[in-house]
């Protein structure tokens, strides 16, 4: 299959020998980095920043810069990076994703190019998944960097915007991509001088790459205020409850939508007493989408949690319940409204980004992950990167045993109750580990049915998280987890010369990466384990009508269904589940990828902007633009002199005379009359213009054009991302049956992206020319 080509084929991949022959060179220059003092040690790497800066390039300095690092670790970790560590280094160097298996050492593997790229000067990022993980790697590490001569900061949710500032010039900084890609957009948001933070994107090194560059991709962490929409949500909750599904809307769960059919339309608008549909009232059609949404589509205790009175998200991968998570567009509230909270006031974005934009910044990105397997094609595809198995320093010695099958869900629990009885028996710690609260919730019960003490560890009480994983390696501790990935999460065995940790995956999985995820949580390290998993027949995602017989008749037990073909074969469909994601995730990128290109040029040119406000010539560009899309839309014909001249005068003052107007639209829009009356009208504004330059003084004009365009392009740029969502959202796509989703959204953003520019000339030299400027006298 061509998803494993880069190993299947037997052959060493070309990334990997190269590494491993700068491993060996490595190693050579060891013995001379050993003799030198710690003050050597800064000086050599002094030496190396130098010679970069001569020209040499980081490639040839990497032996000794690797040296250096690993020699710095030793001095002050006790811990000299193995050579696989050096080879994932510089396979992170090259730009690959690495597969390190849990407990291989990757935050180590990640100084070594870290301190490479910092020779450059231009600042590295080190991205992990989450604030503990920034403080914890950063603290670990900082050491490290330190004897070296290198900064070392972190940047967490906790770090003030002085620190952040201060921050950005550190030669390495940790910190999560969420709060680097919200320094990001402040700075985006930000006025002259102030609040202007960061650094060209350089080099990032990303941990956790799994995670962050696959599964959270498409999530866009954005600025908002709070807005003052209306609050008819829960009246539009209570009529997405009387809605029928089948009769009323059509659910499409691959789509993420639920749309209403004509006889649902009908009803809506019978019951509201007014009309809303085709057109009449977007808003409240688009917000009664949202109570169907929320109503069909997310899950309570699957997809949220209700937390003292309020909703808090769950994140799938990690299974956590994150406080401040939003859906944005409206769907919080909704949800508010159906689960009968207070809704929350909706917020109106006001920059937003997503993560695969974001890492996009980097000149250089490398990614290092527990797990690649079935991810080879997305990695390439997504980001145009390999990915480099490193194989581990010392051997797995976890012993994984075939998935199996079970015929029903009451089966399966049995077998899950049955299984943890044999192996707590035996003294070992067991980690049984499912990816619902639902299911965990389930099997705790039947657990505690037969008098099975347990500790559970789920989206709910993920506070607690330490305490429970310190317990977790105890010998016959059982715990029940739902968060799966389990970032970071180290179960350390009690008695590491014991049989070693029990893994039990219980499906349905949302992937079969989650799968080896919680698999790896035995073993780590070459420690001793062992890991099952375990599913069933009911499983939503497997259909299996073709052995009903056999599983009527099996039940009621706990026996397998015993032919492994069809346990392997089902298996395999959780693999196919995975690419389907994959397609999801590169279908949703498609969409983003629209509004990132937007975002691009808006962001240049408002950084430019920022740097040297509008030029005169600017303004003159921008007259013309706006003025000749005013001419060019006027009606032809003697009677519409009036109204342009009317249109033209509320924008400047306008000094033409009604003959040469009548005159320009006696001909068509594209006429030659026509176009000499916009060039007569442009020039006519463009004096007008200088006279108020003039009249303002320079410094004044300048000042205020550039406030004027400053806040006029914040302003229609938050109406635009909300367009955006809206024509995404499909209620303005609806009204077009058939056709390509897609391509109809493309050309929708494709206008809406002309208005924006449009809005923006217009509104400029709307206020430019009748901005009344109060000065002090
Ligand atoms: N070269 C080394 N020599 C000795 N110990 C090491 C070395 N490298 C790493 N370790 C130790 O191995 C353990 C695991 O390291 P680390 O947490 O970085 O693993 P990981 O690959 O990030 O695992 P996970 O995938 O679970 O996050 C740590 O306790 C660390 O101190």
């Amino acid at each position: 299959m061509s998803r494993f080509r880069l190993f299947g084929s037997g052959k060493t991949p070309p990334v990997l020998e190269r590494c491993r022959a700068w491993a060996r060179i490595v190693a050579q220059a060891e013995d001379e980095v050993r003799a030198l003092p710690d003050d050597g040690l800064r000086q050599a790497v002094d030496r190396l920043r130098q010679r970069h800066q001569d020209g040499e390039d980081l490639d040839s300095l990497l032996p000794e810069m690797f040296a250096l690092v690993r020699e710095a670790a030793a001095r002050t970790l006790g811990e000299r990076p193995h050579d696989e560590q050096v080879i994932g280094g510089a396979a992170l160097h090259l730009g690959s994703v690495i597969e390190m298996k849990t407990g291989e050492g990757k935050t180590l593997t990640a100084t070594l190019p870290a301190c490479l790229h910092a020779l450059a000067g231009n600042g590295v990022h080190v991205l992990t998944a989450n604030d503990y993980l920034v403080a914890r790697d950063a603290a670990w590490m900082g050491p490290v960097y330190r004897m070296l001569g290198f900064t070392c900061v972190q940047i967490t949710d906790e770090t003030g915007p002085d620190a952040r500032r201060e921050a950005y010039r550190a030669d390495i900084v940790y910190g999560t991509p969420r709060e680097l890609a919200y320094d990001y957009l402040r700075h985006h948001l930000g006025d002259r001088d102030r609040d202007t933070i960061h650094r060209p994107y350089f080099s990032a090194i990303v941990d956790e790459a799994d995670l962050l560059m696959l599964d959270e991709a498409t999530t866009a962490p954005h600025i908002s205020v709070d807005g003052d929409g209306p609050s008819d949500h829960r009246q539009l909750a209570g009529i997405a409850d009387r809605l029928r599904p089948g009769e009323h809307y059509a659910v499409d769960k691959a789509r993420g939508t639920v749309l209403p059919t004509e006889q649902g339309m009908a009803a809506v608008e019978d019951w509201l007493g007014a009309e809303i549909y085709n057109g009449a009232d977007v808003d409240m059609a688009r917000r009664l989408d949202l109570a169907l949404q929320a109503k069909e589509l997310y899950v309570r205790d699957r997809d949220y949690v209700v937390v003292d009175g309020a909703i808090r998200m769950i994140d799938g991968p990690t299974q956590r319940a994150l406080t401040d998570r939003v859906l944005g567009g409206g769907l919080d509230q909704a949800l508010d409204a159906k689960e009968g909270l207070e809704t929350r006031p909706e917020r109106v974005v006001m920059a937003t980004i997503s993560g695969f934009a974001f890492l996009g910044l980097y000149r250089r990105l490398a990614g290092m992950t527990g797990v690649v397997e079935g991810e080879v094609e997305a990695y390439r595809d997504l980001y145009g990167m390999e990915c480099v198995r490193i194989a581990p320093h010392r051997p797995v010695r976890r012993v994984d045993h075939a998935p199996v099958l079970y015929a029903t869900d009451k089966a399966l629990l049995r077998a899950v109750v049955k299984t943890v009885e044999q192996q707590r028996g035996t003294g070992r710690p067991v980690l049984v580990g499912t990816v619902s609260d639902e299911v965990a919730d389930k099997i705790s019960r039947a657990l505690a049915a037969q008098g099975i003490d347990h500790e559970m560890l789920t989206a709910r009480n993920h506070d607690l998280e330490a305490a429970i994983i310190a317990r977790a390696g105890d010998p016959g501790s059982v715990t029940v987890l739902t968060r799966m990935a389990g970032r970071g999460v180290d179960i350390r065995l009690a008695e590491p010369e014991g049989p070693g940790l029990y893994v039990l995956g219980v499906g349905p999985l949302s992937s079969r990466r989650m799968e080896l995820h919680l698999r790896g949580r035995a073993g780590r390290g070459g420690d001793p384990g062992e890991s099952a998993f375990f599913f069933s027949g009911e499983d939503k995602n497997i259909h299996l009508p073709k052995f009903t017989a056999r599983m009527v008749e099996l039940a009621d037990t706990e026996e397998p269904l015993d032919s492994r073909g069809v346990a392997w074969s089902l298996h395999g469909r959780l693999n196919a589940l995975s690419d389907w994601q994959a397609q999801q995730l590169a279908q949703n990128l498609r969409y983003a990828a629209v509004q990132e290109s937007h975002r691009s040029v808006f962001y240049a040119k408002r950084d430019a902007l920022l740097a040297h406000g509008v030029t005169m010539a600017e303004a003159d560009e921008l007259i013309d633009q706006a003025l000749r899309a005013v001419v060019r839309a006027a009606p032809t014909g003697a009677a519409h002199v009036g109204g342009l001249t009317q249109e033209l005068a509320t924008i400047y003052a306008i000094t033409i005379g009604r003959e040469e107007i009548a005159a320009g639209l006696a001909g068509g829009a594209s006429s030659k009359a026509r176009t000499d009356l916009a060039d007569a009208v442009v020039r006519d504004a463009r004096a007008v213009s200088v006279r108020r330059a003039a009249d303002l003084g320079a410094d004044i004009a300048d000042e205020l054009r550039y406030r004027i365009m400053l806040s006029v392009m914040d302003r229609q740029w938050r109406e635009h991302l909300r367009s955006l969502e809206d024509a995404a959202s499909g209620v303005s796509l609806r009204t077009a049956a058939g056709g390509d989703p897609f391509a109809m959204y493309q050309k929708a953003a494709t206008e809406l992206d002309a208005k924006l520019w449009r809005e923006i000339a217009e509104q400029f030299i709307g206020y430019w020319f009748n901005l009344v400027v109060e000065m002090p006298s």
